[in-house]
């Protein structure tokens, strides 16, 4: 089993907060991980301490057995991720994003296919400020995938997307496991991260409360339908387990 994401120990605080409490997890080559939690869990955070655009105050963090705080250029190629719209420039067409964004890159996807393969190839003229709200989403997965990345994160993979779109991303997301991309993500749909994830992790106030497969956290849990037993993971006032 190849790692591809290793975190041990990993501790981040915001003056008295701590953020993200002692957290280990791993993923392997073609494994699509979920890190799920409540609205201020510790999420964005932690994939932040991954990719070392914030400074964990503790732990180990390794992308592809590279320090990311040490070797960003290293990652550079390797590794693709979803930014939020703010990161782009408003007065920007479709094309030109992606051509800028395929020019960072050696070995860059077509992101005309890809376009086409998430359903905007038609928008390719149009202004990236007014794409609709799922469009622009589409979008930024495309331009997460465009480096052929060997691991990509997404931060609320399909927020946004209407049912049709959501099945569609699912299942190019799938195929692109198949061919062992390894896919790390944050999602509030639990219908999603059945469909998708092969190892979840839950987060509550910085803390793990579940860590393992989707089936073993329903047996785990007092319920029978995964949704439940999420709910019951992150309520700090309904569980008091000792999954961990
Ligand atoms: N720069 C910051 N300064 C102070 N506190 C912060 C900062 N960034 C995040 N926090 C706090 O840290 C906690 C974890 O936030 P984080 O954004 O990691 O959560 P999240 O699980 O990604 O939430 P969401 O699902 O809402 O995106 C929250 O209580 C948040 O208010």
């Amino acid at each position: 089993m190849q790692e591809v994401i290793k975190v041990r120990q990993l501790t981040k605080s915001y003056g008295e907060l701590t953020a993200v409490d002692n957290i280990n997890l791993s993923a392997a080559r073609g494994m699509v991980f979920g890190l799920l939690g409540a609205n201020g869990a510790g999420k964005s955070t932690t994939i932040e301490c991954i990719l070392g655009t914030k400074k964990a105050d503790q732990g180990v963090v390794r992308i592809l057995g590279t320090d990311p705080l040490k070797d960003r250029k290293k990652l550079f190629e390797k590794v693709g991720v979803q930014f939020q719209e703010s990161s782009y420039q408003e007065q920007i067409t479709v094309a030109e994003l992606c051509r800028v964004t395929a020019s960072l890159y050696k070995k860059s996807a077509d992101p005309f296919e890809l376009l086409a393969r998430f359903g905007i190839a038609d928008k390719r003229k149009s202004l990236v400020k007014d794409l609709s709200g799922g469009q622009k989403q589409r979008l930024f997965i495309v331009l997460a995938l465009i480096p052929n990345p060997e691991v990509v994160f997404l931060d609320e993979l399909t927020t946004g997307l209407d049912a049709k779109a959501r099945r569609e991303v699912w299942k190019i997301l799938s195929d692109l496991k198949e061919k062992g991309l390894t896919i790390f993500l944050t999602s509030h749909f639990m219908d999603e991260v059945e469909a998708l994830c092969d190892c979840i992790c839950i987060l509550r106030e910085g803390k793990i409360v579940f860590y393992g497969t989707v089936s073993e956290a329903v047996e785990k849990s007092p319920y029978e339908k995964f949704e439940d037993a999420y709910l019951w993971y992150t309520d700090e006032e309904e569980q008091n387990n000792e999954n961990i």
